[in-house]
């Protein structure tokens, strides 16, 4: 459905240029939601920019829907961004029309007629769950009603992609799940491809089903949420996994933990599906001489399934602990020894 090969975007600047993206290659499929997660300046925001060309590429190309949109007249791209929706962090409506008003907005400009508009416009309202609110202005909507609106006005010409630009950034915990899960239900509802950016690792364990993640302008690690979950590979993406399976309090009682017995060690498990089940513990105590202390333990539910992670603490004579761990390995559960400097 999209692919992106090779692109580049250098900006001039007076301090010389800049490569906001440097040379990414993505594919997503049809019916993916698909998020890519990086911190501020790494080039999150010009790379899906590029996706419906408010920003061109330096080099490289971009195809969606089997259109490479980058070698297309302005008069093509018009056309072409119909099929492109776009919602954005601060919303982006207008101020001085209603509702209704900003989600007939598009269709106006796609010429579509007054009675056509008023019906689409009603499905919309139905759709993001703004009955009653047809003839509210913006600033008489809360933040999550707000970005509702955003929502129906880019779903208004039936587009097959929707880019969603940090569009939960700006609220509240509850609200930013209110409009995850409206995403998930267009996602499931409409078929829609969406591509989201964020920094929020919470946005992409709860509707995720792809990842990519991106630093200094490159994407340094993707694949399917749940493997990117288990086993990061680059310490961008394991510091970014951390906000989420491992809180402060955490690695503070690790910490303390680790001063307390020298002589023990601290494991962090990680489970899938069945083997979250197992009674791995018991076992541990029963046919090892070690104490067993649990840390933290969490399940993690991501889009497609969940897994768990346990950080729990071997003390016990280091010979002892070192077979409790190579037991650990044997049962196919993730083990990784905890050290802090
Ligand atoms: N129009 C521009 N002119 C010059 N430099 C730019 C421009 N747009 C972005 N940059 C630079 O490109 C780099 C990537 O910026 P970008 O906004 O894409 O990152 P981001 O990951 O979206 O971060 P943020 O969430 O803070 O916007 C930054 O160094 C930024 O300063």
């Amino acid at each position: 459905m999209i692919s992106l090969n090779g692109i580049r975007k250098v900006f001039q600047t007076k301090d010389g240029p800049v490569a906001a993206v440097n040379g990414v290659n993505l594919k997503i499929k049809e019916g993916e939601i698909y998020g890519i997660i990086g911190y501020s300046g790494a080039g999150k925001s010009t790379l899906i920019r590029m996706l419906n060309m408010l920003e061109r590429p330096t080099e490289g190309d971009v195809e969606v829907a089997g259109k490479a949109l980058s070698k297309l007249s302005n008069n093509e791209l018009r056309k072409a961004r119909q099929e492109i929706g776009m919602i954005f962090q601060h919303f982006n409506l207008l101020w001085s029309r209603t509702v209704r008003d900003n989600i007939a907005f598009p269709l106006e400009i796609a010429g579509v007629k007054k009675s056509e508009r008023d019906k689409r416009v009603n499905e919309l309202i139905e759709l993001v769950g703004l009955e009653g609110r047809g003839e509210s202005y913006p600033s008489q909507l809360s933040g999550g009603q707000k970005q509702r609106v955003g929502i129906a006005r880019a779903l208004a010409n039936n587009p097959k992609v929707l880019l969603c630009d940090e569009a939960t950034s700006a609220l509240d915990p509850k609200t930013t799940d209110s409009i995850l899960d409206l995403l998930v239900d267009i996602n499931e509802k409409l078929g829609l491809t969406i591509i989201l950016i964020t920094h929020e690792m919470h946005v992409i364990r709860k509707i995720c089903h792809q990842v990519a993640v991106m630093e200094a302008g490159k994407v340094v690690e993707q694949g399917p949420v749940l493997e990117v979950f288990r086993k990061p590979k680059e310490n961008m993406t394991k510091e970014f996994v951390k906000q989420i399976t491992e809180p402060e309090e955490t690695t503070d009682a690790i910490k303390q933990m680790l001063a307390e017995h020298p002589e023990g060690q601290i494991v962090q498990l990680t489970f899938v599906g069945e083997e979250a089940e197992r009674p791995l513990i018991t076992q541990l105590i029963r046919e090892f001489d070690i104490e067993v202390n649990i840390v933290q333990g969490k399940i993690t539910k991501i889009q497609k399934g969940s897994y768990g992670t346990l950080f729990v603490a071997l003390n016990g004579q280091k010979k002892e602990v070192e077979k409790a761990i190579t037991f650990i390995r044997n049962k196919e559960v993730d083990v990784e020894v905890i050290t802090y400097a």
